[in-house]
């Protein structure tokens, strides 16, 4: 059997390596051998998220894994066939579902039939993609490269206790479409909303204003919801922009302690540093869109920087696909461009 071996200290050194690997390993039927697993984080090895991808994989694509436990730094994944059907996964705490549906996707797009996916976990993580990035800007561009999934987030869960309800409905794809997103076109529109369990309306508020002052949002495109069917207090603040050719959205969290006001200045800074660049796609878009379109064949976009998210995802995708992804500086932004090769 031939092994695709992945050293998960190169690069970035995190969880992506790992989450890319699996998606890959289940969508080609290539074994994988990894080593080395999240060398780059001071607690390295498999946490919980990891392990809840890992096992979910497992039983979506029936493969043999061996090195599928806690803080385990070396893991092995024999795929098998892809089985569409009804999945149900539990991450145990406020783990992100947005990265474990990122892990599983490819797999069941690539599948015979409709799959739907329960999971609970957390939908509002910091430095993670939320539910809500997932509902309006990362699933919208799959839409577009032909892959249509529907994603219901029945309750928000937030750090600590998580236990945040999701289900999406997965369409298996007819033919992948290419996407090139090199300009994001005129701003459309500016948006922000802050979701909250069991906090005061009031914090909402004060977000909301720093929002409506430092990035000129008309007040009828701002709104509190209160999600507090969540098992913990918790709140997101959501800044969305929305330009002719793409939506993004920046998502900071609140904590006990952290103020009403850092939340926001951090949401607008993220927001107001996108707006200053040219660049189409976000940091964060950036790295979760090479996949998608190394698997569709081709694409482009056009980004403000190299992340090392960005890169390492790179060598891992071209480690499976016989792809060549071309990272450069153009007119000062990044132009990302996949071809098959
Ligand atoms: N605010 C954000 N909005 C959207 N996506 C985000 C945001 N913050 C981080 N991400 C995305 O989350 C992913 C995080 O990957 P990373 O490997 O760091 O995570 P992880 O598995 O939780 O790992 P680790 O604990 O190893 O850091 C990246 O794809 C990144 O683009």
């Amino acid at each position: 059997m031939q092994w695709i071996e992945i050293d998960g200290s190169k690069g970035e050194g995190g969880g992506q390596i790992l989450r890319s690997g699996l998606s890959l390993s289940m969508l080609t039927g290539k074994a994988v051998r990894f080593t080395h697993i999240r060398a780059g984080r001071s607690k390295p090895g498999i946490m919980r998220q990891h392990l809840t991808a890992i096992l979910a994989a497992q039983q979506i694509c029936a493969a043999q894994v061996s090195g599928a436990t806690l803080n385990s730094t070396e893991l092995t994944f024999i795929p098998g066939q892809i089985k569409s059907g009804d999945y149900q996964f539990d991450l145990g705490g406020a783990g992100s579902c947005a990265l474990v549906l990122q892990t599983l996707l490819p797999a069941l797009w690539s599948a015979n039939g409709e799959s739907r996916v329960r999971l609970s976990g957390g939908t509002h993580n910091p430095m993670a993609p939320s539910t809500s990035f997932l509902q309006q800007v990362w699933l919208p561009l799959m839409d577009r490269m032909g892959a249509k999934s529907t994603l219901l987030v029945h309750r928000c869960g937030f750090y600590p206790a998580g236990g945040g309800e999701v289900e999406i409905t997965v369409y298996p794809v007819k033919q992948w479409q290419t996407l090139h997103l090199l300009q994001r076109g005129k701003l459309i529109e500016i948006g922000a909303q802050s979701l909250i369990a069991d906090v005061p309306d009031s914090v909402a508020r004060r977000e909301l204003n720093i929002v409506k002052q430092q990035l000129k949002v008309e007040e009828s495109k701002l709104s509190s919801v209160d999600v507090s069917s969540a098992r913990c207090a918790g709140n997101a603040l959501l800044v969305k922009l929305q330009f002719e050719h793409l939506t993004e959205l920046f998502c900071t969290i609140g904590t006990k302690g952290k103020a009403a006001a850092k939340v926001a200045q951090e949401a607008c800074d993220e927001a107001q540093a996108y707006l200053t660049s040219t660049a189409a796609v976000g940091e964060y878009l950036a790295d979760q869109l090479l996949l998608p379109m190394a698997i569709a064949g081709e694409g482009s976009f056009t980004t403000s920087e190299i992340t090392d998210h960005l890169s390492t995802n790179a060598l891992v995708i071209c480690q499976f696909l016989n792809c060549r992804i071309d990272i450069q500086s153009v007119d000062q932004r990044i132009e990302v461009t996949i071809q098959k090769q």
